[in-house]
């Protein structure tokens, strides 16, 4: 495999062959049982705090889409839930499908949303960089927010209208003064449990928040992530149609709500 994707050649089923993490016993997605899922009443409510000047660019990074925060300082942070300290800010990226009826990466119950926003930090109490925390057990804390088809989302429009300064791989354009907390569903009620990055190199890091509401997202909305290239400038254009990996086995994992 000359380099990992979403096609038949690269994608989810061959990772393994690279990344033999890729069947451990803490991978992610999952497909979230919600019949077994067990309340926590010691688990506390989640607390971000996002300062909008953190916001630096909007990337295409041939994966996917993502707006990268500055991350030399702790503006901006995730606490509380089932996370001890001070988890930074660091990205806010998306996984969609070539349908409507496709894209999320977590399932509830078995259904797969249209797509799935997820907002990456690191642990800055105990470790200095991203790259150090990816490494570790506690080291990363991703929210995830399921986008359902509806209504166009006003808040996600700043970012749908700028897609297409980025099409192509590698290309990136200033974004600043945008608070992803404007992205969060009416409830911040979750669902969590302890998982891993969802695509290579599919690090064990990861302590899973995913938000039981869905927020909305035209059908249009949707389409202009589909017409982002996974290829470079002078490359032969291929659609970024799809980036999403399917569940994973559970493998005995607890999955707690609040
Ligand atoms: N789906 S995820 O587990 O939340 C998750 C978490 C952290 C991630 O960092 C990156 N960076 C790149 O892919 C990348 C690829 C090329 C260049 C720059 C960045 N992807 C991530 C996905
Ligand atoms: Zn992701």
């Amino acid at each position: 495999m000359l380099h990992w994707g979403y096609d038949e050649h690269n994608g989810p089923a061959r990772w393994k062959e690279v990344f033999p993490v890729a069947n451990g016993d803490r991978q992610s997605p999952i497909d979230i049982k919600t019949e077994e899922t067990k309340y926590d009443p010691a688990l506390p409510p989640i607390s971000p705090n996002y300062d909008p000047t953190s916001a630096k660019v909007i990337l295409n990074n041939g994966h996917s889409t993502s707006v990268e925060f500055d991350d030399t300082e702790n503006k901006s942070v995730l606490r509380g839930g089932p996370l001890t300290g001070s988890y930074r800010l660091r990205q806010i990226h998306f996984h969609w499908g070539a349908s409507d009826d496709i894209g999320s990466e977590h399932a509830v119950d078995g259904k797969k949303y249209a797509a799935e926003l997820h907002v990456v930090h690191w642990n800055s109490d105990k470790y200095s960089t991203f790259v150090e925390a990816a490494r570790q057990r506690d080291g990363l804390a991703v929210m995830a927010v399921f986008l359902k088809i509806g209504e166009c989302n006003s808040q996600l429009k700043k970012i749908t209208d700028r897609l297409d300064t980025i099409r192509a791989k590698g290309k990136q354009a200033l974004f600043t003064n945008f608070d992803p907390s404007c992205l969060l569903p009416h409830s911040l009620d979750y669902w969590t449990y302890l998982g891993s990055l969802t695509v290579p190199p599919l690090l064990e890091s990861v302590i899973w928040i995913i938000l039981r509401e869905p927020i909305s997202v035209s059908s249009e909305q949707l389409a202009k992530f589909r017409s982002l290239l996974c290829t470079a400038e002078g490359e032969a254009a291929c659609c970024m149609l799809r980036n999403y990996r399917p569940p994973q086995p559970l493998k005995g994992r607890e999955v707690r709500r609040n």
